[in-house]
């Protein structure tokens, strides 16, 4: 690969697509959030505020969110999709999708950028309501919702319930009847589309836990038995293909299935299915390899499509097209600051690689042992003149699978109290993380140019503690 250097001091086994750095403190600027800079001083601001300073005042490991960054995305993705769809004679939504990360003040901030809020939990329920989100502006998922889950949120006034199962259906049922209203049923369909991602986040292809499969008639079955029960309303359809996508044909042959089976429906139920919900899935960059597709581009494919799939079916536009954007809003918009402890080259047998071993692990992020993922780093306090080496970054954790970035380079300077960042930690870290080995989960700090502040707080040790109830066993034994 051009520019990569082959010795002794680069020979440990990286893998070739990972380009030997011009300068190991150059910032991609497609890994950072938008507020990021290296200050003259060499270390990184986020919105003009220090990580130096951010580090002395909050501590590490912490979640920082660049509060402007993940705001703008949000407009932007709702504002785009807003207009392809409006150009293509109907309207779209979005609903931020809360499992990417959630707390009430994300919650409040996604609202009053026009978004709503997609929740899969009683948990994330509770949330948005603290935040005030109304019933309205929500969509409530889950593959296995208790009824306690299914009763809560029709006391909110949900918008839609998207259903996952036959027992989900008459339970969502029994319950509708109870109260004496009528639930909003969406149907979540499994189209078959084998998604290029890791498996265990593609959710579209046959063998797998999620929705009602078109391909066996299942989907069918579930919109007749719920168009058909006088306690649910069928809205529309649901598909969500999986996570960290880039293919845009893979969304649209989803949508395209999706409206085949609406046309169907319409045609020998009568029903209207005027909701359509494509999901979220969009892919972000962790490191130079991925290559997002701009969102004004998405937006108008997906819009394409759903016009060609009506087109070729003779069939009207869905009256509303709806999406749920989860990591391509959070995820860029946070990184994650760490104190560097250990530094320790190791003899690999086919060169030298540098383990530098930081205050957190894999249970603030599991997500290179659990999807082989790959995330990159930098230096965050200074900027260094020395040589790049092939360094691997783990936590402290007791497992040697306990790695955050796999491969990188780092300057060979790089030591014990040197602040480290891994850039797009914003989705899937901190609702992935654990308290494995009894560590706390950090806190994620919101910066802005003018504001600092928690809207996660770190846990302590006393918060593990509080739930170890020996006492009360010992009162009784
Ligand atoms: C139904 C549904 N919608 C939306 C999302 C959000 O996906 P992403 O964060 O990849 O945009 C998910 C998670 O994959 C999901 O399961
Ligand atoms: N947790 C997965 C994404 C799951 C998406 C939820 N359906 C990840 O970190 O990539």
């Amino acid at each position: 690969m051009a520019g990569h250097v082959a010795g002794p001091l680069h020979s440990a086994p990286s893998p070739v697509w990972l380009p030997y750095p011009e300068d190991v403190n150059a910032l991609l600027p497609q890994l950072w959030s938008r507020n990021i800079t290296r200050g003259t001083d060499g270390a990184l601001r986020v919105a003009g505020h220090s990580v130096n300073d951010l580090a002395r005042d909050y501590g590490t490991p912490t979640f920082v969110l660049d509060v402007d960054d993940f705001r703008s995305r949000a407009r932007e993705f709702r504002t785009a999709f807003e207009k392809a769809f409006a150009a293509a004679g109907t309207q779209a939504r979005s609903y931020y999708a809360g499992k990417a990360f959630l707390c009430t003040q994300v919650a409040r901030w996604a609202l009053q950028d026009g978004l709503g809020l997609d929740v899969c939990s009683l948990g994330e329920l509770l949330v948005a309501q603290r935040a005030g989100v109304p019933g309205e502006r929500m969509t409530m998922h889950g593959n296995n919702k208790s009824p306690q889950e299914l009763s809560a949120a029709l006391d909110h006034g949900v918008n839609q319930i998207v259903v996952d199962s036959l027992d989900e259906i008459g339970r969502l049922s029994a319950l509708a009847a109870q109260k004496g209203v009528t639930a909003p049923v969406v149907i979540r369909v499994t189209v078959g589309v084998e998604a290029h991602t890791h498996d265990f986040i593609a959710t579209a292809h046959e063998d797998q836990k999620f929705g009602f499969s078109l391909a066996s008639g299942a989907a069918r079955e579930a919109a007749e038995r719920v168009h058909r029960d006088p306690h649910l309303n069928l809205l529309g359809l649901h598909s969500h293909i999986g996570s960290q996508i880039f293919d845009a044909s893979a969304f649209e042959v989803a949508a395209a299935r999706l409206m085949g089976l609406r046309a169907e429906l319409r045609r020998d139920l009568g029903a209207g299915c005027e909701e359509l919900i494509l999901g979220g899935g969009f892919g972000i960059s962790y490191t130079s390899q991925d290559t997002p597709q701009p969102v004004d581009e998405l937006a108008a494919g997906m819009a394409r499509a759903v016009v060609r799939a009506c087109e070729d079916l003779g069939d009207p536009l869905p009256r509303t097209v709806s999406f749920e954007p989860g990591r391509s809003l959070i995820g860029p918009a946070m990184f994650t600051l760490y104190t560097v402890g250990t530094v320790k080259p190791v003899e690999t047998g086919h060169g030298e690689r540098l383990y530098v071993a930081v205050d957190g692990g894999m249970s603030d992020n599991p997500r290179t042992a659990l999807y082989d993922a790959d995330y990159s780093c930098t230096v965050a306090g200074r900027a260094s003149g020395a040589e790049p080496r092939v360094t691997r970054v783990v936590g402290m954790h007791c497992e040697s699978g306990d790695i955050i970035v796999r491969d990188e380079y780092a300057p060979a300077d790089i030591a014990a109290g040197d602040l480290l960042a891994v850039p797009g930690t914003g989705a899937y870290c901190r609702p992935l993380a654990s308290n494995y080995n009894h560590v706390p989960r950090p806190g994620v700090l919101a910066v802005t140019a003018d504001a600092i502040g928690w809207i996660v707080r770190p846990e302590t040790h006393e918060d593990l503690l509080s739930t170890d109830v020996a006492e009360s066993w010992n009162e009784r034994g």
